[in-house]
């Protein structure tokens, strides 16, 4: 996946199905509230497989009660493709863990 900076109308288009984040040019972020620490914590631990094969990898911040995502590509320090589908893959792993522990 090429690490292409993204014009702003190419990630506005992005942003429009990655309804959690927002951002812009210069990185994009999802915060998420109200989740518990550990629940975090282990969606960082799944974030980091994610990471690994694509080799991109997110800055996180866990706060009680809140944890937060960025994502931008250093080496070009411009958001691409590769953060895009990061984002795509970290909700995908959000949203099944929410149902784990829903439906535990
Ligand atoms: C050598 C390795 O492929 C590079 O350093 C990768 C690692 N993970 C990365 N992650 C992010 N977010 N941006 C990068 O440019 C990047 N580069």
């Amino acid at each position: 996946m090429a690490r292409t900076p993204l014009t702003p109308e190419d990630l506005a288009d992005a942003l429009t199905e990655l309804h959690d984040w927002t951002g812009d040019v210069h990185g994009i972020h999802r915060r998420t509230q109200g989740i518990d620490f550990r629940a975090a914590a282990a969606h960082v631990l799944a974030l980091a497989d994610v990471a690994d094969a694509l080799d991109h990898h997110p800055d996180v911040e866990i706060s009680y009660g809140t944890l937060t995502v960025h994502l931008l590509t250093h080496s070009v320090d411009a958001v691409t493709e590769l953060d895009v589908e990061f984002a795509r893959r970290a909700d995908e792993l959000l949203a099944a863990q929410s149902v784990g522990l829903d439906g535990a």
